[in-house]
This record gives structure tokens, sequence and C-alpha cells, in this order.
């Protein structure tokens, strides 16, 4: 076990975060009977103790209202005293629903919020993105509310670090950021700013994570953790402890799996049935309009994932 694993979470959030996938039944249904499962997996075998619900990797923009505040309810009852945090993200495209799925996650016992920016009808400067985050982050003041940086999901392509200016003036709850970029000159203007006032900040590339620790960031959040989360556990351990050429070692096996899991159309769809795979947990199909890949994929990911990770 490394220092991370057994360091408790202080402060701004460190180490790694599992972005959960939402389980469903074969049907499309919410399968929610599986999070308790599915919380002892990462806690047991990944080393991974806090994490990032109703986010891309869980379909959050896919689910209703209702479906977000049951997955949101049980990862926090479920996780009570096994999980360090329990984020929810409350993105969504109308400002209406961020508020109630954030004073939701306050009632719920989330540990913080987190949102991406309106997509569709997109803020047009940093300050109205500001604007957005402040009126949701008003809803639910109590909690450590986490701006969500994925530009090439929402096609935000605004700095990250222009969309810190001055935010604690407008938003006391502020407390950093997930930056799923990879401009790393943003980044490291974002590290600086976070830096100097305790927040977190949290990458999410996974196939590039040690250049991003290299550049100062407090933690990760992404959606291979949840199987590859003791990997990138021992990576994070050889990096802090000086072990440089280990930490790149372990990096570069993970690139080789990625980048052949890529070859084979690795999105969400096929992600989630890896998950199936390497857990053995039913994570059941994704939600139209993604479209599950014949189970085969996902087998040769995780047979490759053995044998490189396995060496
Ligand atoms: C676009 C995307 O899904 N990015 C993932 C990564 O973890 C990504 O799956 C990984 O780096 C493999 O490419 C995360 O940043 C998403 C995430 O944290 C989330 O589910 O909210």
């Amino acid at each position: 076990m490394d220092k991370r694993e057994m360091s408790p979470v202080a402060g701004p959030i460190s180490g790694l975060v599992a972005a959960t996938f939402t389980p469903l039944t074969p049907q499309g249904d919410l399968n929610l009977a599986l999070i308790g499962q599915y919380i002892d997996y990462l806690v047991e075998k990944q080393g991974v103790r806090t994490v990032f619900v109703n986010g891309t990797t869980g379909e959050g923009c896919s689910l209703n209202l209702e479906e977000r505040k049951q997955v949101a309810e049980e990862w926090c009852r479920q996780g009570k005293g096994k999980l360090d945090q329990v984020i929810i993200h409350v993105g969504c495209l109308s400002l209406k629903d961020s508020q109630e799925l954030a004073r939701h996650a306050a009632v719920v016992g989330a540990d913080a919020i987190s949102l991406i920016s309106p997509f569709f009808f997109k803020p047009t400067s940093a300050e109205a993105l500001r604007v957005f985050l402040r009126e949701v982050a008003s809803t639910a003041p109590e909690l450590p509310l986490y701006y969500y940086h994925i530009p090439t999901m929402t096609g935000v392509n605004l700095e990250a670090r222009e969309v810190l200016e001055g935010i604690e003036k407008q938003v006391p709850s502020f407390k950093g950021l997930k930056f799923s970029g990879t401009d790393l000159m943003d980044l490291g203007q974002c590290v600086c700013y976070c830096r100097s006032r305790g927040w977190a900040l949290m990458y999410g590339v996974d196939e590039q994570l040690l250049g991003a620790v290299s550049m100062g960031v407090t933690g990760a959040v992404g959606s291979t953790y949840n199987y590859l989360g003791s990997v990138a556990n021992s990576m994070l351990g050889a990096f802090d402890s000086g072990n440089i050429a280990l930490a790149r070692t372990i990096q570069h096996k993970m690139q080789d799996v990625l980048a052949f899991a890529k070859s084979l159309g690795f999105g969400l769809a096929v992600n989630k049935q890896v998950m199936s795979e390497v857990s053995g947990l039913p994570m059941g199909p994704p939600r139209l309009p993604l479209l599950a890949s014949p189970p085969v994929q996902a087998r040769a990911i995780a047979q490759k994932l053995q044998q490189v990770l396995g060496e």
C-alpha cells in the first residue's frame, strides 16, 4: 500500500478519484443495487476512496433529473464510512436543473459538487460562465464547488485560467477544478492560481497523468481509475518517492493499454464493458445514443491490460 492510499483526505482533494460508471440493467434502467459492491471493489481492489458521480463516465447528461438524484443519493448512502468523499456532478444545460441537483446533493450528504459549462447555448465569456457557477453555488453554499473543464466534450474553449480569475469573490464556496484538457500551459497557470489559495486541481486525462503531476496537480479524476486505480496509485507512489524512472515505466504501460483500446474504438460504451470485464461487476449497457459494442473488443482490452500491466 503506498503513501497516498494511506493518507486520509484533508484539505484539497488529493490522490485518485474514480469517475464512476452508472450501472444499468440490461433493459437500460438504473441498477442501484450494484453500487454497494462497486464501492467495495474500488476501495478493496483499487485503493480508490473518492468518487465523482454522474459525470462524463457516469453518463450524467443522458440521465433524467430523477435518475441523477437517485444515483447521487445511493453513492452517498452506501459510501458513508467507506469512501472519503463523494463529489456529485450537477452540470446541466438548464440553470434551474443544476440548481435543483446542487440542492439535492447537499440534502443527501454529498461532500462537494462540480459542474461543466452548459454546452448548447454556450457562455460567450469567462464572466458569463462565472455568473452561471455563482448562481448554482448559491443554492448549496455549504458544499465546495469545483469547475469541470472538459472542452473536448462541451466545445467551450475558454481557458480554464481565465474562468478562475477572481472567482473566489463571486463564488465563496469555490475550491478548485477538474481539468480534463490537454493544454499544459493553461494547466500550469491553473496550478499556480489554485495552489496559492489551497484549492484542489484534479487532472482528467488519465493517459498523461504523470505530466500533470509533474506540473503540480493535487489529484486526478478519471474513468480508468475504476479498474486501473491500483496501477495508477503505484505510479503516484513512485513519483512521490522520487523514482521517476519507475513512474514513467508505469505511465508508458498505461498508455500502451489505452492506445490499444483506442485502436479498437475505445469510448464510453467500450470503457463501461471493460469495467465489467475487469471487475466482474455487471455495469450494463450504455444509454442511447451510445451503442453497446460486441463484447469481443472489451475482452481484448481486458486481456491486453492483464498482459501489459501484469508483467
Ligand atoms: C472524455 C473522458 O471521458 N475523459 C475521462 C478520462 O478518464 C478518459 O476516459 C481517459 O483519460 C481515457 O481516455 C474523464 O476525464 C471523464 C471524467 O472524469 C468524468 O467522467 O467526469
